[in-house]
């Protein structure tokens, strides 16, 4: 395991066909831990995400797993290299019941025990096992969306907004099953709640523009008086 490196970004420029968004962003996540990815709207986090997965190409820079360039292979391929991607916008079957989502989401997994384990991370969906997804609450959509996600059995956990759209009283259960994941493999999230943000993460990178403006440990970007200036909109 080289230097604790799992995911390791070098200088990548991304975008939308012509329009660039990313210049030069330089980052690493660890095999274990949280990593924060923050920034106003329109900073460029998602881009970021969709990058890593493989949904937009690499214009530029470098896109390491474990060691190995994955900058030209495409998302199944990432995925099936460790990588877990939760979307901003909601990552599941409306029209099927949670249990075949989870079915769904578990069929590239051998092991028959996977899904017990995302009803023990997230025991509220054990209770609504034959309920439509389409008429879950936020909150309850989210966790379906991140135990999907954990189907795939990740070594890294993208998360784009995981709580938006989460009731508040939801939202501390998602952080806490966050915290707890993140002892295990890596979870990377991008969040508009800094200290839910900063409570999982032990690391954090602020985006400015498509270029990373600030980065440090969780305490040192939450005590930076450059924050605020970033994060305003
Ligand atoms: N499909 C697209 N085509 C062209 N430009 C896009 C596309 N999606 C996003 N952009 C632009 O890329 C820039 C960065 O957007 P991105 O969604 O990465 O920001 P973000 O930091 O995730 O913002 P938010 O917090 O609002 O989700 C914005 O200027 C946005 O308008």
């Amino acid at each position: 395991m080289p230097d604790d490196k799992f995911l390791d970004i070098q200088s990548l420029d991304a975008g939308y066909g012509r329009s660039q968004v990313l210049f030069g962003v330089t980052l690493s996540v660890p095999w274990r831990g949280g990593v924060a990815i923050l920034g106003r709207n329109g900073a460029g986090k998602t881009t970021l995400m969709k990058a890593i997965v493989g949904e937009l190409p690499v214009l530029g820079g470098a896109v390491s797993l474990d060691g190995r360039d994955v900058g030209k292979l495409p998302t199944e391929q990432r995925i099936r290299r460790g990588v877990g991607y939760v979307p901003q916008e909601h990552s599941v079957f409306a029209k099927l019941s949670v249990r075949d989502n989870l079915a769904v989401g578990a069929l590239t997994n051998r092991d028959s025990g996977a899904v017990n384990r995302v009803l023990e991370i997230f025991p509220k969906l054990g209770q609504r096992l034959d309920q439509f997804a389409g008429t879950l609450s936020g909150g309850e959509r989210k966790m379906l969306a991140i135990g999907r996600a954990m189907l795939s059995d990740p070594k890294i956990l993208l998360l784009d907004e995981p709580t938006e759209g989460v009731w508040i009283g939801v939202i501390e259960e998602i952080t806490e099953r966050l915290i707890l994941l993140a002892k295990d493999i890596a979870v990377v999230i991008v969040e508009q709640h800094l200290d839910l943000a900063l409570r999982v993460a032990s690391r954090a990178y602020v985006l400015d523009r498509g270029r990373v403006a600030l980065t440090g440990s969780a305490g040192e970007i939450r005590d930076d008086p450059r924050l605020l200036q970033y994060l305003a909109p």
